[in-house]
């Protein structure tokens, strides 16, 4: 589980976190969501341990992030597993060089060892037999399948994924997000995830926050986003009158 504890961010006098307090489970795909702006993408950092909060904290367990030295962080980053948006694959390297490369900068593992656990990584995104290939010659689901394998390579414990389906077709975006759930199940992970993508909230939304301002204006599951009644979420949720219809028609039926 990670834990967040009043956790404030500012940037010069400006308060952009106003004191976020909330878990993240294990086994389960923990959302963040809210509109541009909204501090997603710096919660996300915080998280990672990419900034330091103007104060709060954040709990990996129960080790607090922010008072490691820099071997306890290097252990606890060898227990994190991220997969950027747009994957951020290396270009010159072949899709076995970018999975296998987490491995060999933290790991001494034989080359038969990397390349076994290369190969079950590339397995479990159903991509086995590409080793060779380069990014350039993948489609974007490809790559967004590999970027996944390389986030899992190392065996993480806690795994954290900005706007998985940025560029996806929303078919595409359904079987990234099933396969970020599954792995998350099966292997316990906690899993945190930046998105924007209402399908993924509805599909995959086991424990959802919603930032609005800086702050929390709602925390909850997919199945309770139906029935809530924050205008907040309301108001993300089912912006278009489309949406709004559907759920009171939704609503009608109960
Ligand atoms: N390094 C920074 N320095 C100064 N201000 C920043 C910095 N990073 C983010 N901010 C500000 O923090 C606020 C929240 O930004 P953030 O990127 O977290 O939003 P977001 O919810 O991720 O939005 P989006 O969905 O558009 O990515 C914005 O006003 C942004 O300008």
């Amino acid at each position: 589980m990670i834990r967040t504890e009043d956790l404030h961010k500012s940037f010069d006098g400006v308060e952009v976190l106003k004191g976020i307090t909330t878990e993240f489970y294990q086994g389960k795909t923990n959302l963040i969501i809210g509109r541009s702006g909204a501090g997603k993408t710096v919660l996300l950092k915080l998280l990672v341990g990419l900034f330091r909060p103007t104060s709060g904290r954040v709990w990996y367990d129960d080790v607090d992030l922010y008072s490691l030295n820099k071997k306890q962080l290097r252990n606890i980053r060898m227990q994190v597993g991220m997969l950027f948006q747009g994957s951020a694959l290396f270009d010159s390297m072949t899709v076995e060089e970018n999975v296998r490369f987490p491995l060999d900068m933290f790991t001494n593992k034989t080359r038969k060892e990397k390349l076994d656990r290369v190969n079950y990584c590339l397995e479990r995104v159903n991509l086995e037999g590409v080793n060779s290939k380069f990014p350039s010659e993948t489609s974007g689901g490809m790559q967004k399948r590999v970027g996944i394998a390389r986030s899992i390579v190392l065996g993480p414990k806690y795994l954290f994924c900005d706007e998985p389906n940025s560029g996806l077709d929303p078919k595409t975006s359904i079987v990234i997000d099933e396969l970020i759930k599954s792995i998350t199940e099966e292997q316990n992970i906690t899993t945190v995830i930046n998105t924007h993508d209402m399908n993924s909230v509805m599909e995959i939304g086991e424990n959802i926050v919603l930032l609005s301002n800086g702050q929390i204006a709602w925390r909850g599951n997919k199945s309770e986003v139906l029935t809530s009644d924050s205008d907040t979420l309301r108001d993300f949720i089912f912006a278009s009158p489309f949406l709004q219809k559907l759920r009171s028609t939704a609503l009608e039926k109960e």
